[in-house]
């Protein structure tokens, strides 16, 4: 596959918006594609897929990345791209629905309207009739006034938190790791608490927007619950894995929590009469479809072409304009010590000048642009893999 050309598999439907910035005399493009440099997806499983030989990146067009085996990509030298904020606006809006959705129980009480029609036959004074019997039942409570609890201050956080402060709600967040970036989107009167214990003892709504990982799975807990002030809403547009259903539909059915609204459904949830289950919905408009692809097309295009990673979530973010007449070499190491110091040495004994360097590291990784001066022979790229703690190394 050393004809120059970039075969990029696509293994979800991915915006044609996005698509069409591939230059196809560059970039093949399909889903059949056996041998990728890289891979398009959006929520489709990469975990048990085998990991093509040929591949050099994936790019998420979306912001979760637990579909994807992260760290053995890491460990091959392969970055994996996620678009932050691309689909957080169509995120905070269906936040806000759901809330709305939970106040005014706008799902069963729509239902119960419909099977009055529909199953009972009702019409006329009669339909009336059962209508202004049976709407006591589904009395609700305004936003104004009420606490709502934001975990995870990124880029859906921060939105959400922002909206609700607009509708009158008190809002606290909780995030441990906010970037300064974040920190200074939020409203300056969201309340930001020291513990995810007190979050939840002062909210009367939680909604959840972090990542699956090791540390929120199961966030969400009979222990936290039960703090929760009686008759409290918990939101879940994270992931699923984010909540502990069983501990959920128990707080549900003892009538402590009020409702559960979420984007995964599962079996029990999705028929109990207080949990209210999307099918997945919350990046799906054509705004941040279109955002997505967009995003994760130009960031996989700049990697492939010039090395550069940008907003990759298991490599550091490492962006060099290209010096004019040289080679580039992009190259993955173990962040251990004298990696760089080895690098410019067989550099240096191949007589080659460097114009431009950088290194950056994240965690157990660390990668290298570089533009030479001068011929780059490829025993040149075989000299810098035989270093001991090179994964990887391209010539770009
Ligand atoms: N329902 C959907 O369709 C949909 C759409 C987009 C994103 N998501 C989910 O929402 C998640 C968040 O998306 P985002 O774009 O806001 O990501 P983001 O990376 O911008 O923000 C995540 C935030 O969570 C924080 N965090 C991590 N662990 C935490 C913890 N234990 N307690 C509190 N905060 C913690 C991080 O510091 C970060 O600020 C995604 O990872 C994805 O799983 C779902
Ligand atoms: O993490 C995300 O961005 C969302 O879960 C969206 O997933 P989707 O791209 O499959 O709709």
């Amino acid at each position: 596959m050393s004809n120059g050309r970039f075969p990029i598999q696509t293994v979800n439907a991915i915006s044609p918006v996005g698509l069409q910035r591939l230059d196809r005399d560059i970039f093949d493009l399909g889903t059949d594609i056996a041998e990728p440099r890289g891979i398009l997806v959006r929520s489709a499983d990469l975990h048990d897929r085998p990991v093509p030989q040929s591949l050099y990146a994936v790019a998420r067009a979306g912001a979760g990345t637990n579909n994807i085996p992260v760290d053995k990509l890491a460990a091959l030298g392969i970055p994996v791209f996620n678009t932050p904020g691309a689909n957080a606006n169509a995120v905070k809006e269906l936040v806000i629905a759901g809330m709305l959705l939970a106040a005014r129980s706008l799902y069963h009480a729509a239902d119960y309207t419909r099977n009055l029609v529909a199953e009972q036959g009702l019409s006329g004074q009669a339909l009336n009739e059962q209508v202004e019997a049976g709407k006591k039942q589904f009395a609700g409570f305004e936003l104004p006034g009420k606490t709502l609890g934001v975990i995870g201050l990124g880029s859906i956080g921060v939105l959400v938190a922002n909206a609700a402060q607009s509708l009158g709600m008190k809002v606290l967040g909780y995030d441990p790791a906010v970037t300064i970036k974040n920190a200074w989107q939020l409203s300056p009167n969201v309340e930001q608490v020291e513990s995810v214990e007190e979050l939840f003892a002062r909210s009367e709504l939680i909604t959840l927007h972090v990542p699956l990982i090791d540390s929120t799975r199961g966030l969400v807990n009979t222990e936290r619950i039960a703090s929760m002030p009686r008759g409290a809403v918990v939101l879940n547009f994270a992931r699923g894995g984010v909540v502990d259903e069983t501990a959920v539909l128990q707080a549900l059915d003892s009538g402590h929590l009020h409702a559960y609204v979420n984007d995964f459904p599962t079996e029990a949830g999705a028929v109990h009469s207080r949990v209210i289950t999307l099918p997945h919905l919350g990046a799906s408009t054509g705004e941040a479809e279109d955002n997505c692809a967009v995003m994760a097309v130009d960031q996989l295009q700049d990697f492939l072409l010039n090395g550069n990673i940008r907003n990759a979530v298991n490599y550091p973010e490492v962006i060099m304009a290209r010096t004019p007449g040289t080679t580039r070499l992009g190259i993955f190491n173990a962040n251990k010590p004298n990696m760089i110091g080895q690098i410019t040495a067989v550099l240096a004994e191949a007589g080659l000048n460097v114009a431009e360097f950088t290194n950056k590291s994240r965690g157990d990784y660390a990668y290298t642009l570089v533009d030479v001066e001068g011929e780059v022979r490829d025993e040149l790229k075989e000299q810098i893999l035989a270093i001991d703690g090179v994964i990887r190394a391209r010539k770009l």
